[in-house]
């Protein structure tokens, strides 16, 4: 029984460092053969990754030790951002496909945190909360939407936040709302949570109002959007929503 479960966790395991690695190397090769422009490349990853990860969950046993097994792939991504961030291991494309600007000590600030978030996400939650489909939602689709939107189709400056526009804003709280209700629906009808959908999704469109709010504030150069939006994500869903 522990053998096959093993088994299981194993595969699941293996699915998910192969698949993190080949997700960024498509991004990596598309943004190196100028297919996609970087920035668009680094956002994304930045909005896929989060959700494919959270989408292999239900490949992992049921097993108490389940969720330490998952944690192991973001974990090894964390350690490979610090070495390549502080240049103690070279890896131009990884930089590449998700820098602004090729310069590998970014990666120690938004693609750490990113990380940080997936990992605190999955020791604390794993599949049994629906806070962390809330705090997955804002952080990677909603924010990563903004910039996507915002930076093509971004007429109208909210005021002193110059770059930050009205339009991305109204993507990532429709990003962000949308994304959380898909995945709080998949892993309920997965039987993974229980909760009233009424007034749990009413819960997630105020939370990602909110967190909309907060990431159009002028306080990205004192607190960088993946830290400020899902601690407050995640402070409000563990408030609000049940589950
Ligand atoms: N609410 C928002 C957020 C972003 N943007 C657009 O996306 C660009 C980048 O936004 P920003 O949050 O500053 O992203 P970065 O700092 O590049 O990346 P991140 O915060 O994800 O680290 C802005 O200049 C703007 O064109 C927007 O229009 N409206
Ligand atoms: C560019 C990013 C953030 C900037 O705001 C995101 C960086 C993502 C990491 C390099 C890769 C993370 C991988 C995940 C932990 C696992 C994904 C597994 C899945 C099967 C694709």
């Amino acid at each position: 029984m522990l053998g096959a479960l093993s088994a299981r966790d194993a595969g699941a395991l293996a699915f998910s460092a192969v698949g993190s690695y080949a997700w960024v190397k498509i991004f990596d090769l598309l943004a190196v053969n100028g297919v996609l422009e970087q920035k668009l490349s680094r956002k994304l990853v930045h909005i896929t990754t989060g959700p494919l990860f959270i989408l292999t969950w239900p490949l992992f046993s049921d097993a108490a030790y389940a969720r330490y097994i998952a944690l192991i792939v973001p974990t090894a991504n964390f350690l490979r951002l610090l070495l390549v961030g502080t240049g103690v291991l070279q890896d131009e494309g990884l930089v590449k496909s998700i820098s602004r600007e090729s310069d590998r000590t970014e990666l120690l600030r938004g693609p750490i945190y990113y990380i940080a978030m997936l990992m605190a996400v999955t020791a604390l939650c794993w599949r049994d909360s629906v806070a962390g489909y809330m705090v997955v939602a804002v952080t990677c689709a909603g924010d990563g939407f903004a910039d996507v939107i915002g930076r093509r189709w971004g007429r109208h400056c909210w005021a002193g936040n110059h770059p930050k526009t009205q339009e991305g804003s109204a993507a990532m709280f429709v990003a962000g709302a949308g994304t959380a209700i898909g995945l709080m629906s998949a892993f309920r009808w997965l039987g993974y949570v229980d909760f009233a959908p009424g007034p749990t999704f009413l819960g997630a469109v105020f939370i990602a109002f909110i967190a909309t709010v907060v990431e159009a504030l002028p306080i990205n150069k004192l607190v960088d959007d993946n830290l400020s939006v899902p601690l407050i994500a995640g402070l409000l869903a563990n408030w609000l929503l049940a589950g």
